[in-house]
C-alpha cells in the first residue's frame, strides 16, 4: 500500500473557491474511493477550512502547506478547478517524490484549464510530473496511467502525433516571407506592451527578457494603473461615439439595471473608454501588440477588459484618433494577448506579420481548452473541443461577425465590477493552432492544423450551458491530434486559433510561420500534420 498525498490549488478570489467546492469535494471523493479500492491511501495535506472550501488559495499558504509535506511522499495534485498555479509552484519545486497532476474531465469549472497551466509552468520550471484527466477516475486510460504511476512515478503518453519541423516543406516564396519577416524583426525591432506583468499565476505565460531579445522583441512593462488613470481621462462623448458604433454595427448587449448582477450602459461606456485609452496607450508608447492582466488590479476597478480585447483584436474596430486628430491605426487590428499570456503575444505577433504578409484574414485570439467530447456517431464520430477563452474573442471569428456577436455581464464571483464579454459561436472554416512555450530555458512552438465546425443549435446551447454561456465558444476540432495525445503533450491553458481562407492556404500559413519561427530561434514542431 502506498500513502498519497492530495493538494488542492485554487483561485485567489474567494468568491470563487466557494461557488466551485463543491465540484471539487465531489472530484476527491471519487478519487479517493478509486485509490482506495486498488488498496491504497490519499490523504489531504490542507484541511477544509471554516468558511468551506479546502483550496490554497495564496502563495504563502501553500509555501506552508509544503513545509509540512514528506518531501518523498508520493503527491497528487486534484484540480476541478481554475487554479493559481504560484499556489502550489514554490512547494512543488522542491518536492523530490513523484507528482501527479490529475483533473476531472468537466466543462462546469475550468479544472482542466488549471491542470493545463499547472503543467506548462511546472514545464517551465523544469519540475518532473506526470498527468491524467477523467471523466470517473474508472475509465482504463486512467487506472493504467495510475499504475504506471505508482509503480515507476511517470507516465508515458503517447506522443506519435510529434515531428521535428524540417524546414523542408516550404516553396522558395514562402521561405522567403518568412526570412523577409524574421529579418525585420531583428532590425528594426518591436515591442509587447505588458500591462501588469504575471496573471492568475501563470508562471508559464511569463517570457523571459533575455529568450525575447534574440528575436528582436522587447517588453514595455505598462502599468494597469496607468491604464485606469488614461480611462477615466477619455469624455464620455468620446466613449458614446465607440458604443455608437458597437450598436451601429449590431452586436446585442444584454443590458439590466442592476450592476451587480447586470451589464448595465455605464459598464459598457467605461470599457469604451478603456479601449481608447489602450489604443492611445500602445501608439505612444510605439508597441506592436498589447497585454492586459485584467483579472486582479483592474477587476475592483472597473469592468473587465474583455470587450477591448476582442475590439483590439479586429481590423474592422471603432476609430481612435491622436491628439492631432490623425487615427491610430486605422483599420487594423492591435494584437492584444488576453490575461498578459505572452507566449500567445509573441505569437499573435508572428500571426499578424504573417496573415497580413500572405493576405489572410489576421484575427486571431487564444482559447483556453477547456473541455471536449465526441460529437456524432459510427464512422461521423469526431472529438470537438470547447475552446472558450474567458471573455472574448475578435468578432471576426463569430458566425455573423459583429451582428453575431453578444455582449453579457461577465461572472459576479470573478468579476464584482462586472463589464460585458464579446460573445459569440465561432463561425466554421479552416484554422491554424499553435502554442509557444518555454521548455529547458528555450522557446518552443507546437503548431497543426484543424478546423472550427458548425454543430446543431441544441449542441453548442448544451457546450455553452455546461461551460460558462457568458463566454465566447469555438467547436474546434483538430487534424490528426487526438484527446489524450493534446492534453498529454499541450504546455499550456491556452491554445492560439487564426483562420485561413482555405485548407490550402491555411497549410500555408501553418509552414510560413513554422519557418518564421524556425528562423527566429524557436524549436518547432508539427503536432499531427
Ligand atoms: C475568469 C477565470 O479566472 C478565467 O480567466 C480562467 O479560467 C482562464 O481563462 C484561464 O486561462
Amino acid at each position: 500500500m502506498t500513502d498519497i498525498v492530495l493538494v488542492a490549488s485554487g483561485d485567489l478570489r474567494e468568491s470563487a473557491n466557494l461557488q466551485c467546492w463543491p465540484a471539487q469535494a465531489a472530484m476527491e471523493a471519487k478519487l479517493t474511493e478509486v485509490i482506495e479500492g486498488l488498496g491504497h491511501s490519499l490523504k489531504r495535506a490542507h484541511p477544509v477550512k471554516p468558511q468551506g472550501h479546502g483550496f490554497i488559495a495564496s502563495q504563502r499558504e501553500g509555501m506552508d502547506v509544503f513545509a509540512s509535506i514528506d518531501p518523498d511522499a508520493p503527491l497528487i495534485v486534484a484540480e476541478a478547478v481554475w487554479q493559481y498555479s504560484h499556489h502550489v509552484l514554490p512547494g512543488l519545486t522542491t518536492h523530490k517524490g513523484p507528482i501527479l497532476t490529475v483533473a476531472n474531465w468537466s466543462g462546469q469549472w475550468p479544472g482542466l484549464v488549471g491542470l493545463l497551466n499547472l503543467n506548462g509552468s511546472l514545464t517551465k520550471a523544469g519540475v518532473p510530473y506526470a498527468s491524467l484527466w477523467s471523466v470517473d477516475f474508472g475509465d482504463a486510460f486512467f487506472l493504467d496511467g495510475l499504475r504506471e504511476w505508482l509503480e515507476t512515478g511517470t507516465i508515458t503518453h503517447d506522443a506519435s502525433h510529434v515531428r521535428p519541423f524540417a524546414g523542408t516543406d516550404l516553396a522558395a516564396e514562402d521561405r522567403a516571407i518568412a526570412a523577409e519577416i524574421a529579418a525585420d524583426l531583428r532590425r528594426n525591432k518591436t515591442i509587447l506592451g505588458v500591462f501588469d506583468e504575471g496573471c492568475m499565476g501563470m508562471f508559464n505565460a511569463i517570457i523571459p527578457d533575455a529568450l525575447l531579445m534574440p528575436l528582436g522583441v522587447f517588453k514595455e512593462r505598462l502599468s494597469q494603473s496607468a491604464l485606469y488613470h488614461a480611462a477615466k481621462e477619455v469624455p464620455e462623448a468620446e466613449a458614446r461615439a465607440v458604443y455608437d458604433w458597437l450598436l451601429a454595427r449590431g452586436i446585442t448587449f444584454h443590458l439590466g439595471d442592476d450592476p451587480e448582477t447586470d451589464l448595465t450602459e455605464a459598464q459598457v461606456l467605461d470599457q469604451c473608454r478603456m479601449y481608447i485609452a489602450a489604443v492611445r496607450m500602445a501608439d505612444a508608447f510605439g508597441c506592436e501588440a498589447i497585454g492586459i492582466q485584467y483579472q486582479q488590479g483592474l477587476k475592483d476597478l472597473l469592468p473587465a477588459s474583455d470587450l477591448v480585447e476582442g475590439m483590439l483584436n479586429n481590423d474592422d474596430r471603432p476609430d481612435v484618433a491622436r491628439a492631432d486628430g490623425t487615427v491610430i491605426r486605422q483599420g487594423r487590428a492591435i494584437v492584444h494577448f488576453n490575461e498578459v499570456d505572452e507566449c500567445a503575444g509573441l505569437d499573435g505577433v508572428l500571426i499578424n506579420r504573417v496573415h497580413r504578409a500572405l493576405g489572410q484574414p489576421v484575427e486571431t485570439t487564444l482559447h483556453d481548452l477547456r473541455w471536449g467530447e465526441a460529437y456524432g456517431s459510427g464512422v461521423e464520430e469526431e472529438f470537438v473541443w470547447v475552446f472558450e477563452i474567458s471573455g472574448a474573442v475578435p468578432p471576426a471569428h463569430n458566425a455573423g461577425g459583429w451582428a453575431g456577436s453578444e455582449s453579457f455581464r461577465q461572472p459576479a464571483m470573478y468579476f464584482p465590477a462586472g463589464g460585458g464579454s464579446l460573445m459569440g459561436i465561432a463561425k466554421p472554416g479552416e484554422i491554424v493552432w499553435s502554442r509557444i512555450f518555454v521548455e529547458g530555458g528555450q522557446l518552443h512552438m507546437d503548431i497543426g492544423r484543424g478546423q472550427a465546425v458548425e454543430l446543431p443549435e441544441a449542441e453548442t446551447l448544451r457546450r455553452s450551458e455546461s461551460t460558462t454561456p457568458e463566454w465566447p465558444i469555438m467547436h474546434g476540432v483538430l487534424t490528426g491530434v487526438s484527446r489524450d495525445q493534446m492534453m498529454a503533450r499541450h504546455k499550456a491553458n491556452h491554445i492560439q486559433v487564426v483562420y485561413a481562407t482555405s485548407a490550402e492556404e491555411a497549410d500555408k500559413a501553418m509552414y510560413v510561420r513554422a519557418a518564421l519561427a524556425q528562423d527566429l530561434g524557436i524549436t518547432v514542431s508539427l503536432c499531427g500534420v
